[in-house]
């Protein structure tokens, strides 16, 4: 089957002043098949939100792409603004981005960008448009009571939801949530990821871009880690959280750092994206590194590992 959205090689660079350049995305690789939910998880700043803009076409000037993210026979990379603008974001692919208040205008209501969105998008007649709103608020379990604030009237998780009602509304086949939970309570979490998972279930394709490995866990088929621009393991969410488990020392290390787990910290930090180390770019931080290391492993068998292959370590237990 076709799958709704193909990614091949997306690599995306941003030139910076002195010839600097900063890698932000290499080479990444996946498909995303109708009906299915990946999460893209990983540290801050490994890239996952210029992966979700290079698909929307909202990068910015100084921004390089390579690679092809085929939807509908249409590559992202290479289409127009035009194309984009019109036939792209809202009606194949759907975000919900991640600083919502940044998204909204700040002198209308929210009931005012629920109507234009419902206007353009499903072409809801006048008549009908304040049922539609309340249908779209309900989804995203925006207060109702709220449908008439501005946005700066708004607290962080009621503008999280508002901007989800308005991804919600075009139904595309793809939607992209950028950090949909930022801001919520648990049960909100909750219900935000179901909403989501469902849109997926009804035929369409979710990539949820997230911290929460709970909610990860909660919703997702598949999980792709990425650490320092790279996807380092795509696995099945069965297996990445339960038995046996990721097999990216890195993986491995986000699992182990979750309170309900270990509650062990990854030691280190990320390195700079404007100057990746030679080799595998978590080897300062990995407990395994030795001399094999010092070469870029490449993805084989969903991991980019080169002890990927090897039995786990008895001194790194995951539970599930
Ligand atoms: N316009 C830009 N120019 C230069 N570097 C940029 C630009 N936009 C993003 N970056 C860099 O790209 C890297 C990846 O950023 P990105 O926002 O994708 O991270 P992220 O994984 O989504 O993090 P978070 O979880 O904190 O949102 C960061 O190092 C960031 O500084």
């Amino acid at each position: 089957m076709t799958p709704v959205l193909s990614v091949r090689d997306l690599s995306v660079r941003f030139r910076m002043r002195g010839g600097r350049h900063v890698a932000a995305v290499d080479a990444a690789s996946f498909d995303l098949a109708a009906g299915e939910c990946l999460a893209l998880v990983g540290e801050s700043g490994c890239g996952k939100s210029v992966l979700a803009s290079a698909l929307l076409g909202l990068l910015p000037g100084n921004a390089l792409t390579a690679g092809t993210a085929v939807i509908d026979g249409t590559d992202l990379l290479a289409a127009d603004e035009r194309t984009l603008a019109r036939t792209v974001r809202g009606r194949r692919v759907g975000l919900v981005p991640q600083s919502p208040a940044a998204h909204l205008t700040p002198v209308r209501t929210v009931r005012a960008h629920l109507e234009e969105t419902l206007r353009a998008l499903t072409g809801t007649p006048r008549r009908e448009l304040r049922a539609a709103v309340a249908e779209a608020a309900e989804r995203a379990a925006f207060p109702p009571g709220l449908l008439d604030h501005y946005p700066h009237e708004l607290s962080g998780g009621q503008a999280q939801r508002a901007a989800t009602a308005l991804a919600l509304i075009g139904d595309a086949p793809l939607l992209l949530a950028d950090e949909p939970t930022t801001g919520l309570d648990r049960d909100l979490v909750d219900r935000t990821v179901d909403e989501l998972r469902r849109h997926a279930d009804d035929g369409r394709a979710l990539l949820l871009i997230t911290h929460d490995l709970a909610a990860a866990r909660r919703v997702a088929d598949r999980v792709a880690v990425m650490y320092a621009g790279r996807i380092v393991e795509l696995s099945d969410a069965g297996r990445f959280f339960g038995d046996p488990g990721p097999r990216h020392p890195y993986a491995r290390g986000l699992l182990a750092a979750l309170p309900e787990r270990d509650f062990t910290p990854i030691p280190g930090m990320p390195p700079e994206l404007s100057a990746l180390p030679d080799g595998c770019a978590f080897a300062a931080r990995c407990h395994r590194a030795d001399d094999a290391c010092r070469a870029v492993p490449r993805m084989a068998g969903g991991v980019a590992c080169h002890h990927s292959g090897e039995e786990h370590h008895s001194e790194e237990p995951v539970r599930a």
